[in-house]
């Protein structure tokens, strides 16, 4: 299992969406819709979005310009924009994690969801604002377009017949924009979903219109298929080695048994990778995300109060022993010593099993997350925390540390500017005839009322637009001084009523000549941790 550092936001906010994420839930099971499968249209359009790719120029690739080029014949189809309201609906894009990265994460889903590989997913794709050239290839195109397209987009002949087979056997082809009998897939292979084109093109009865359709010239998988003389097809039969021994068998039950499934598999999952990290050269990428990191903290979360800093944290052990028991230590500020030479200690308060998304289920993963409240002596304060599990079974504990550097709490901006998780809370109003739900936020200055201001903005991922583009939002938010919390040890309080739609905050404050600023602080996820009141009026 690779081991994470911390802080990284981007990797783990890319770790806990493809683990942990609400968005698997639309493709679990492959799911119908519209003729085809959500999988289908969620892949499909991921390949749209890249192929503006120029790679002559570096320019172009999955950066979400789709949503900018669906009036183009070549993006036909309900399934784009279905896609993108399904991707908008569920709020999940962040300022780092943008729409680009979610039609990734998307097609990632998309393919496990119908039974295919794990394809490893990197984070980082950066959203374009604009269409991008028009370059999707089309079926009425002549080979050597296509072939010329798939140059550009990075491919060469073999990897393009290989990408449109392991394309074409996910989805199909709609009889709404592409009138022909499309039930193609073949249920009797354990690996159903993968097989549809190539198989039906092998036993010469496929019922692709895009091998077969009543117009010659938009063949283009037949013109694909056999562009290299069925070479890559006579490898996909020769697969196994015992091939004669199913000569008997029609070909389509050949190719189900005889084909390596692994193989298969290994192919389109390493060509789907490179075709989701098909990005402008300006654009770097996360290392590719193989497995659930083994431990991942929650980032933490403070509140003061009476001399006392409250830290929340947590950590998430992938396949943690049943009887393990989890234990943070922390190290006060240099000079002082509050907490022993070995550091302070608070065992978890409580754990709760990972529900793991069908990535981590289809890896076998498992894994418990483990709560942490640590009373922190304000003085003396904290540098650093780390962890001990302890499996209970003779072992010596496995030291969690961060690679050894331990979990740096840097006092600015950590504990000179933070949202106060106690003080600030989620609220029910209720009139007699309306219901809201708003946070009241407070944050935390170091500073006295006369010298300290502070101003905050907030993200908003979900766009209200009825059709695509889909763009997140940002507004200002203004930070009053909070008079249900007076100035106590040295901290002042500000605060500001933020909607629930708001997922992520930029928070500055300004104390005589200094600055401390907090950037992505993840609302959303500190919302779990808030108390909940409700008020009539
Ligand atoms: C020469 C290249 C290609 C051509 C001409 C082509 C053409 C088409 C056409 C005409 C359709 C039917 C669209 C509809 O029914 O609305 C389709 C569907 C599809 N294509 Fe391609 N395609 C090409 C390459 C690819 C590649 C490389 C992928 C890789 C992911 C891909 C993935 C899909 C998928 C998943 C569908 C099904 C979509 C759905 O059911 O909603 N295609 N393609």
């Amino acid at each position: 299992l690779s081991t994470f550092q911390w802080p990284n936001p981007l990797l783990s906010y890319a770790d806990n969406q493809l683990y942990e994420g609400p968005l698997d839930i639309v493709v679990q099971g492959c799911p119908l819709r519209d003729n085809t499968t959500i999988s289908a249209q969620w892949l499909r359009i991921a390949y749209h979005d890249m192929s503006t790719h120029d790679v002559d120029s570096g320019t172009g690739g999955l950066d979400a310009s789709i949503m900018y080029e669906l009036d183009r014949p070549q993006n036909v189809g309900e399934g784009m924009i279905q896609s993108l309201q399904d991707f908008n609906g569920f709020e999940l894009t962040t300022p780092f994690f943008g729409m680009a990265d979610m039609i990734a994460l998307g097609a990632v889903f998309a393919v496990v969801g119908c039974g295919g590989p794990v394809i490893p997913f990197s984070a980082g794709r950066v959203d374009a604002t604009v269409a991008g050239p028009a370059t999707v290839p089309e079926p009425q195109q002549d080979l050597a377009s296509h072939i010329e397209s798939f140059r550009q987009q990075g491919f060469n002949e073999t990897e393009m017949i290989a990408l449109v087979a392991c394309g074409h056997t996910l989805g199909g082809v709609r009889q709404v924009d592409f009138p022909v009998n499309c039930n193609g897939y073949l249920d009797r292979c354990r690996h159903k979903k993968i097989l549809y084109s190539v198989s039906q093109y092998l036993q010469n009865t496929t019922q692709d219109v895009l091998v077969v359709g009543p117009n010659v010239t938009t063949q283009s998988d037949l013109r694909i298929f056999s562009s290299d003389g069925n070479v890559y097809h006579a490898k996909v039969r020769t697969f196994s080695p015992s091939s004669s021994k199913f000569s008997d068998m029609n070909i389509k039950s050949r190719i189900c048994s005889l084909l390596s499934v692994e193989t298969f598999s290994d192919t389109c999952a390493a060509l789907f990778q490179r075709m989701l990290n098909t990005v402008p050269s300006t654009v770097n990428l996360t290392d590719p995300i193989t497995d659930p990191f083994q431990y991942v903290i929650n980032d933490p979360l403070f509140s003061y109060q009476n001399g006392t800093f409250t830290m929340l944290t947590a950590l998430r052990v992938v396949n943690p022993s049943a009887s393990a028991t989890v234990n943070m230590l922390w190290a006060d500020q240099q000079g002082a010593s509050f907490c022993s030479s070995t550091g302070c200690s608070v065992q978890s308060s409580r754990s709760q099993p990972v529900f793991f998304t069908i990535v981590g289920v289809a890896q076998g993963f498992t894994a418990s997350r483990y709560f942490f409240n640590a009373t922190i002596n304000a003085t003396s304060s904290i540098s650093k925390f780390w962890f001990e599990v302890n499996n209970n079974d003779g072992s010596d504990p496995v030291i969690v540390d961060n690679g050894g550097s331990g979990f740096v709490i840097e006092q600015d901006p950590s504990l000179s500017l933070f949202v106060d998780v106690t003080r600030s809370e989620g609220i029910f109003l209720e009139t007699p005839t309306t219901f809201s739900e708003f946070f009241k936020v407070v944050v935390a200055v170091l500073g006295d009322a006369t010298s300290a201001t502070a101003s905050m903005t907030g993200f908003q991922s979900l766009s209200a637009a009825t059709a695509p583009p889909f763009t997140p939002t940002t507004t200002s938010i203004s930070l009053e001084l909070d008079e249900t919390n007076p100035p106590e040890g040295g901290f002042i309080f500000f605060t500001a009523n933020v909607s629930t739609a708001v997922s992520f905050l930029d928070i500055t404050a300004n104390v005589g000549s200094t600055s401390y600023t907090v950037n992505n602080f993840n609302l959303g996820a500190a919302a779990d941790f808030l108390a909940f009141i409700e008020v009539s009026s």
